[in-house]
């Protein structure tokens, strides 16, 4: 487990431990030594880290022969491309990289890009605990991609917004066109909602994690699979089928 002393790397080291299938070899945090993990002979290695440190890991497992299950946000098209040329070199290694491993966080995604082409305007709001580093969050910045793809496809007019006079940042972040709102309050754990518009009516699609405890069944499918599925995953959309 690599961030183990994280807030997720601890909610994963007490799930893999109550897993009678799977066994905790290796706790791997700030200023530990990497190879405690191919010391200790570990198949597959998690990633709870931070989007500055998971790119060199995730070099460094692939090169060492070991799968890898990453949940670290940040992950953009460039850096998916490198990991998809260092796979290319270790041809049996299985990595998946999940910007939501929440059962319900991956259908409000699924639900959302099949509702995107039915309405004209989409507001993205995702709303987390204020100890967390980026924004907008993995999990909204996916979501706008799969939007904006399904809004390209069904050949989609930009959403209308007359605003000229604009505060700076008072309308999102632009990904891809769809604005993305991000929240930082205490008391929050992770939070989406995706608003469509558009005639008369509008549509809200919602997702909740009250509880790090909402991630850990997607986490343990993705651990148990990866040794299965060679090359690079990208959600576990494919692990639920
Ligand atoms: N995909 C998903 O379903 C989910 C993804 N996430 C993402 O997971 C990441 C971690 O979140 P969270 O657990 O809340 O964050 P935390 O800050 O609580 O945990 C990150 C841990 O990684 C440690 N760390 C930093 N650098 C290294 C390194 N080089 N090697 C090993 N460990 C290191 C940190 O140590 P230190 O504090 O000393 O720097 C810290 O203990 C974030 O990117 C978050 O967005 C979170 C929840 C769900
Ligand atoms: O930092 C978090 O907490 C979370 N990070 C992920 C993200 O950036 O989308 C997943 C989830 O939202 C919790």
């Amino acid at each position: 487990m690599l961030g183990a002393r994280g807030r997720m790397g601890i909610e994963v080291c007490k799930a893999v431990d109550a897993a009678d299938d799977l066994e905790l070899v290796a706790m791997v945090d700030q200023g530990d030594w990497l190879f405690n993990a191919s010391d200790a002979g570990a198949e597959v290695v998690v990633d709870f880290t931070t989007p500055d440190v998971v790119m060199d890991n995730l070099h460094w497992c692939i090169d060492q022969g070991i799968n890898v299950v990453v949940g670290t946000s940040g992950f953009t098209e460039q850096r998916l491309e490198r990991v998809r040329t260092w796979l290319s070199h270790k041809p049996g290694v299985g990595v998946v990289i999940a910007p939501n491993f929440g059962i319900g966080a991956v259908l409000m995604m699924q639900f959302a890009a099949r509702a995107a082409r039915f309405f004209e305007s989409v507001e993205v709001i995702e709303q987390h605990h204020p100890r967390k580093l980026d924004a907008p969050s993995g999990t909204a910045t996916h979501t706008a991609r799969l939007i904006a793809q399904a809004r390209a496809e069904a050949g989609l007019a930009p959403a209308p917004d007359a605003t000229k006079d604009e505060v700076p940042g008072a309308r999102g972040a632009d990904i891809d066109g769809v604005r993305v709102h991000s929240v930082r309050a205490a008391g929050l754990v992770a939070h989406q909602e995706v608003l469509f518009g558009t005639t008369g009516e509008t549509l809200t699609i919602r997702h909740d994690s009250f509880d790090r405890g909402s991630f850990m069944p997607g986490v343990l499918l993705a651990v148990r699979e990866v040794p299965q599925r060679p090359g690079l995953t990208v959600g576990i959309d494919a692990l639920l089928d």
